[in-house]
């Protein structure tokens, strides 16, 4: 943050979080709140229900993550992910809330082969499904990409860290722990930013390090396992409301436990079918 900055009176009536504001929030809003030193969070969403229960709860920015293959449609990966599966998600969250901006992450292997491949697929996010932005994993590696949907009109967030879909090299570890990958880090967030990206997603990455790149960097940085001193933090919303089943990452934490509470009410409407306590009177038509 900027001295100038940090002497500004916060007006709250702007906040991303808690504030007034009712029309869609854009990646200026985003980039007035770094200005004004305002944390925020996110949460991924997969579908327009939960969607619109987080756009009247305030979350201000959602993410349509590709871990809807593991949280939502049954694979153990991200990586079989289509863009079929992330338009048709992606348009229904977008139908579900009115407030949040909305980010598709552009799934394994619709922009690896380079900025056209990475164009045209969020073109079709950002036209059939009305994301306002899209987010892909990789600095240096993604620059190309980054810059010609910057240029293209259509924001870009990024992704460092452990990139989930690079799994079958990179597995799922801390990532950053050593100086020199720690300076990678850096440098991949600095490439983000100056090829355009609004913001950067650092995923289990140690806390000093994220501190580090957040105190580099003039955009955001939004952290999944990467400590306290990001300047938002993300949340698979499975995880966060505890109805994930099995085993959940250890930066995770649960703020519900909708497994238990769904499958309970589960229960309770097989004993009444089967005991013949429901239907009553009030739910049945003559
Ligand atoms: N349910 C869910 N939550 C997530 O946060 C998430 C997904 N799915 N799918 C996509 C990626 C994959 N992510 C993962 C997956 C596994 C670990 C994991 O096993 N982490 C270990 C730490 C490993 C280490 O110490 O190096 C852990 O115990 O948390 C972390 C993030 C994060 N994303
Ligand atoms: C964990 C977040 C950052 C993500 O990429 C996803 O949910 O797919
Ligand atoms: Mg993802």
């Amino acid at each position: 943050m900027t001295l100038q900055a940090a002497q500004k009176p916060t007006d709250s009536s702007k906040a991303l979080y808690g504030g007034k504001g009712t029309r869609r929030i854009t990646v200026h809003d985003i980039a007035a709140a770094k200005e004004r030193g305002e944390k925020w969070p996110m949460l991924t969403a997969y579908d327009a229900m939960t969607a619109s229960v987080f756009d009247e709860a305030g979350i201000p920015v959602m993410l349509v993550g590709d871990s809807m293959g593991n949280c939502h449609l049954g694979y153990e990966t991200t990586v079989p992910v289509t863009m079929d599966e992330m338009t048709l998600l992606s348009a229904a969250v977008v139908r579900g809330t009115k407030r949040a901006l909305i980010v598709g992450d552009l799934p394994f292997g619709s922009y690896q082969e380079g900025p056209v491949q990475a164009l045209r697929n969020a073109t079709r996010l950002v036209k059939d499904a009305g994301v306002g932005a899209i987010k892909l994993e990789g600095g240096e590696r993604s620059l190309g990409q980054t810059e010609l949907l910057v240029q293209a009109g259509i924001p870009v967030m990024s992704h460092l860290g452990l990139t989930p879909q690079s799994v079958n090299t990179m597995g799922y570890r801390v990532q950053g722990r050593s100086d020199e990958a720690a300076h990678r880090l850096v440098r991949d967030a600095k490439a983000a930013q100056d090829a355009g990206a609004f913001a950067v997603v650092l995923e289990l990455v140690p806390a000093e390090v994220a501190a580090e790149v957040t105190r580099s960097l003039q955009i955001p940085t939004i952290g999944i396992g990467a400590g306290p001193d990001t300047d938002a933090q993300v949340l698979v919303w499975t995880d966060m409301a505890g109805l994930t089943g099995g085993k959940v990452p250890r930066f995770t934490k649960q703020y519900a436990n909708l497994r238990q509470t769904l499958g309970d009410a589960a229960k309770a409407f097989a004993d009444d079918v089967v005991g013949g306590a429901f239907p009553q009177e009030e739910h049945t038509f003559h």
